[in-house]
């Protein structure tokens, strides 16, 4: 796919752009625990704004389903995007209407502003026309830099892009290049573990990932939705019960296409969701009622590094257990470091990518020795698939 980047705009000073970024970071009581994607789009910001255009950010907060919903202001982000572009960035209260064309009116070449979380309006990921058109009249170009959500159909992500003359941002081109360069022709055998939190948005796609791969680790939230639908009781853990016919279509899928689905044979259960709750490992068949499988055990662990040193070609999306509280970070620490070192060793080519996968990575303090980190979770794994990225699509030259 041939597109043009910023580098084919022509006299960009005085532009408006409208940049699509991807500012969907890990964040705790208010403050941003992993700045990744911040750091992936700087150098975007920092070259239209060196280049004296108009710089305007579009972008999404968690999914606030049309809503506006306090704790999902971007408000908070716009002084972390300013840390580490190093220049002000201002902020409008809403990414079309009055309070947007006026913060725009008042920007000065080379100026950047970010605007207020696109999905408090419904019309976001309903792409529809009208909302395309309004988020259109502050642009005179867009730039969509945010290949961690292409695989989304949204107005800001899609639809801008058949409305303005469309442009791939530097972190979009860099992403696609180094996931063709290290995935083109993957090295046999390619392990995918997969884990995490977005089980109903992830799920399908499992089932086209299974005849790319040889072999599926499943951990985190969505190895108990796979648990569940084999008859395993999971109490209060995170589970879509509902999706058990998926997760059942997905398992035959996997053995048609001679595809090993390795699940977890113990966790680690709490009573409670808190940093240093009462917890202990059993197995599946003692999980108690009234407690969440908050990781995977022990006895896990040592079978998913047995897998990470059966192969060649390892791709992991989605954290093996809720990290972000100790101890429950213990397997996806222990399962980063070991892939991080065989990957070192120069025995694995490790691609991983994720806003909670990256954050995990550094917090094993194992990024840095992986082959590749990519900011995209769903998108990484979609693109995996072979499938076309509506985002990536709409850049077509
Ligand atoms: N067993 C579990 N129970 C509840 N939450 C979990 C569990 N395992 C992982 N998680 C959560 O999954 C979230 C990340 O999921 P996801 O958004 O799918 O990953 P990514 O952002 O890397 O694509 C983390 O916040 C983590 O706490
Ligand atoms: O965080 C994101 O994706 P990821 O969790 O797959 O890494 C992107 O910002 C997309 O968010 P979405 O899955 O709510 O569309």
């Amino acid at each position: 796919m041939s597109f043009k980047t910023i580098d084919d705009i022509k006299d960009p000073a005085g532009k408006r752009v409208l940049v699509r970024v991807d500012l969907n970071v890990p964040m705790k009581d208010g403050k941003i625990t992993d700045d990744t994607r911040i750091r992936a789009v700087a150098p975007t910001i920092r070259d239209l704004s060196g280049l004296g255009a108009k710089v305007i950010l579009l972008a999404h907060f968690g999914r606030p389903n049309g809503e506006v919903v306090a704790d999902m202001s971007l408000a908070p982000v716009a002084p972390a995007v300013a840390a580490v572009v190093g220049r002000p960035v201002a902020f409008a209260s809403d990414c079309i209407g009055a309070a947007a064309a006026d913060a725009v009116a008042k920007l000065g070449n080379g100026d950047i502003l970010l605007l207020e979380n696109t999905r408090f309006h419904k019309a976001e990921e309903k792409n529809g026309a009208d909302f395309v058109k309004a988020l259109a009249e502050n642009g005179d170009i867009y730039v969509n830099d945010a290949f961690s959500a292409a695989h989304r159909a949204h107005a800001s992500t899609e639809g801008l892009a058949h409305h303005l003359p469309a442009y791939a941002g530097r972190s979009m081109q860099a992403e696609l290049t180094a996931l063709g360069a290290a995935l083109g022709q993957p090295k046999r055998p390619v392990l995918a573990v997969v884990g995490g939190a977005k089980v109903s948005s992830k799920i399908d796609l499992l089932e086209n990932l299974v005849g790319k791969v040889d072999l599926l680790v499943i951990g985190g939230g969505m190895a108990n939705t796979f648990l569940a639908a084999k008859g395993v009781n999971v109490g209060k853990s995170l589970c879509e019960h509902d999706l058990a016919d998926t997760a059942r279509k997905i398992m035959a899928a996997a053995e048609k296409a001679g595809c090993e689905i390795v699940l977890p044979v113990d966790a680690v259960v709490a009573r409670e969701f808190k940093a240093g709750a009462a917890n202990e490992t059993v197995g599946l068949d003692a999980i108690p009622a009234d407690a969440m499988m908050l990781d995977v055990g022990a006895a896990s662990i040592e079978t998913v590094k047995t897998r990470i040193d059966g192969a060649a070609t390892l791709v992991w999306n989605g954290p093996l257990g809720a990290f972000e509280i100790e101890p429950f970070d213990r397997a996806t620490v222990a399962a980063a470091r070991h892939a991080a070192a065989r990957t070192k060793d120069g025995k694995l080519l490790s691609v991983a990518g994720g806003g909670d996968t990256v954050a995990a990575l550094n917090h094993a303090g194992a990024a840095g020795d992986f082959s590749y980190v990519s900011t995209a979770g769903g998108a990484f794994l979609e693109w995996l698939e072979g499938k076309e990225l509506p985002g990536v699509k709409a850049l077509g030259a």
